[in-house]
């Protein structure tokens, strides 16, 4: 699944965490007759995070469902065990965290020859200077902005001068580089964050859980109420 090349403006990605699993096909659609830009899917292991969430089957399902790339976030230890496995499912973009891999760069490039789009993401307590080796290989930065594992959590202001000098780092070495922001982002802290250089938002409660409708919560997020 491809997309414009360059394209200045900010995409919005619906969490299919907070989705309702019993209908997750009906919500995908939702999302992307709201205007969904991507799909963002989380993997949790119960490793890397306390928490289990869904893995390959899930991601095949989808991709049967889904017209707009699928975004995985791997949290995952080791996750260049499984990068074949979730490019054969039907992922679009994968992303590792910094922290579950000594081979942050290997999984990185390998992701690449996949046919993939490479993301590297970091907790909220993980210095940025990770970014800075890998960043020229980089399609998605990905910082979290809540500490993964769960959906539902409050965003975390430090977030917001981390979010500035990423912008500054990615604008130095890899322009080309999305930044990503993902965790408590409601139609407040997505404003927040797009001003501090977010370029994609992921969003689960507010948009699948949120005051109005999937359409209307996608809407408010970006700035249209
Ligand atoms: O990676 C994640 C959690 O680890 C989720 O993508 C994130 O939490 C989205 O959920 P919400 O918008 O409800 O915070
Ligand atoms: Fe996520």
């Amino acid at each position: 699944m491809s997309e414009p090349a360059t394209n200045p403006r900010v995409r919005i990605a619906p969490s299919i965490l907070a989705a309702d699993f019993a209908r997750l096909g009906e919500q995908v659609r939702e999302a992307e007759a709201g205007g969904a830009d991507w799909i963002h899917v989380d993997v949790m292991d119960g490793r890397f995070v306390p928490n289990i969430s869904m893995g390959l089957v899930v991601v095949e399902a989808l991709r049967r469902v889904a017209t707009v790339p699928l975004d995985v976030h791997l949290m995952i230890v080791e996750p260049e065990r499984y990068l074949e496995d979730f490019a054969k499912a039907g992922a679009d973009h994968l992303t590792v965290h910094a922290e579950a891999t000594p081979h942050a760069h290997r999984a990185i490039q390998r992701i690449r020859e996949l046919g993939l789009k490479p993301g590297l993401a970091v907790n909220p307590g993980t210095p940025l200077g990770f970014f800075k080796p890998l960043l020229a290989d980089l399609e998605i930065a990905l910082l979290m902005t809540v500490n993964p594992g769960f959906g539902g959590q409050s965003f975390i202001p430090a977030s917001l001068p981390r979010l500035r000098l990423l912008r500054q780092m990615v604008e130095e070495m890899n322009p080309h580089c999305l930044i990503e922001v993902d965790g408590g982002i409601n139609p407040e802290t997505a404003r927040l964050c797009v001003d501090a250089g977010a370029q994609v938002l992921v969003a689960g409660s507010s948009v699948f859980n949120g005051r109005a409708s999937v359409a209307e919560n996608l809407q408010a997020l970006r700035g249209r109420p």
